[in-house]
């Protein structure tokens, strides 16, 4: 048996699509266009390249991007009233603080002075509460654009049984609160987690966030499982996920490719809560659940 690809690259590409036809619209009622502001400090190269790539997917669908870059030695003092100047910018609809951030800096500081309004990663503990409650806010990119190709895929997730492998606020825990809002058996897995093949071998539903290559192997899978690769890791053969790829191929139902597979989701997510952000600001409707 050979998984099917979950081709994340194309449905992204169609969820840009549908942000982008939405924007004319946004523009004729308000006089201007969605504005994201990403926030970099530092030269990482993968952050830099993330930071161009979102710069230019904000303006390809129509949106207005806002990009500042800070030396790696900014200060704790200076980035806050960054973001402080971001918050009270009546053109700036989302915020995005591009993590990691230099260690001088206290990264949970500055999430927690952005508007929980613009919190278009919906890292802010406000929107963590809000996801935790089923309240209306920000859902994390990464984790909402890996339901949408779980949805897409197998329809209805109500009853299946799901299994995150890590437990990260920026991944883990979001995802296994939007699986359980879902009415999923959600169990959680991390770094203690004792018999991690126990768990899998009944998932119907396998996420798989954990920052090792190759870590999920197929044997450890249930025969036809869903299988979502978080995962980005930089090795000497190039870009490579969580999941040993060619062993769980063999027994999944269906797997993301990394590249190509939740990556551009976590972009065209952003771009849609950004959307959502500047419509919600301006008190224009938006049917949310049709994008
Ligand atoms: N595609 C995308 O858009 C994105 C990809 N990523 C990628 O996803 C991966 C995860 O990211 P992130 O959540 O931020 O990473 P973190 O390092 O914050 O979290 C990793 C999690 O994996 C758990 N873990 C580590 N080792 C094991 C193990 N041996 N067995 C079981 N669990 C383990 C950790 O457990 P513990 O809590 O006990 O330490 C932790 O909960 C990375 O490769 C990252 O690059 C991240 C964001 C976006
Ligand atoms: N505040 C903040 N928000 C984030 O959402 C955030 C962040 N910081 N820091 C880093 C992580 C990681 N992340 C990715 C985005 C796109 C791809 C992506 O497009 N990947 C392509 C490949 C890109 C490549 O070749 O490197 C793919 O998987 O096909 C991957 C990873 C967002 N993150
Ligand atoms: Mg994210």
């Amino acid at each position: 048996m050979s998984a099917a690809s979950i081709d994340g690259k194309a449905f992204a590409a169609g969820l840009r699509a549908r942000i982008a036809e939405r924007v004319p619209t946004f523009r004729k009622a308000t006089g201007r266009a969605p504005g994201l502001a990403v926030v970099l400090v530092g030269e990482d190269p993968a952050s830099a390249v993330y930071v161009r790539s979102k710069g230019k997917q904000t303006r390809e669908a129509g949106m207005e991007s806002f990009e500042h870059k800070l030396p790696a030695d900014t200060d704790q003092a200076t980035l806050l009233s960054l973001v402080e100047q971001l918050n009270m910018d009546p053109a700036v609809d989302g915020i995005l603080v591009q993590l990691p951030l230099p260690a001088h800096i206290d990264a949970d500081e500055v999430l927690l002075r952005i508007d929980p309004d613009k919190d278009v990663d919906g890292f802010h503990p406000v929107n963590a509460g809000r996801l935790a409650t089923g309240l209306p806010g920000f859902v994390p990119c990464t984790p909402l654009g890996c339901l949408m190709l779980l949805e897409d895929r197998l329809g209805d997730l109500s009853g299946l049984d799901a299994v995150v492998v890590g437990r990260s606020n920026i991944v883990g825990k979001p995802m296994a609160a939007l699986l359980t809002a879902k009415s999923c058996t959600v169990t959680v897995a991390h770094s203690r987690t004792h018999n991690l093949p126990h768990y899998l071998r009944h998932a119907d539903i396998v996420v798989a966030a954990v920052g090792r290559p190759h870590f999920v192997k197929g044997e450890w899978l249930k025969p036809g499982a869903t299988v979502i690769d978080v995962g980005i890791n930089r090795t000497e053969n190039g870009l490579t996920g969580d999941v040993d790829f060619d062993s769980a191929a063999s027994v999944a139902g269906a797997i993301t490719p990394v590249p190509g597979g939740v990556g551009p989701m976590t972009i065209a997510v952003l771009l849609r809560n950004t959307l959502v952000a500047a419509h919600r600001r301006e008190g224009v409707a938006l049917e949310e659940g049709d994008i």
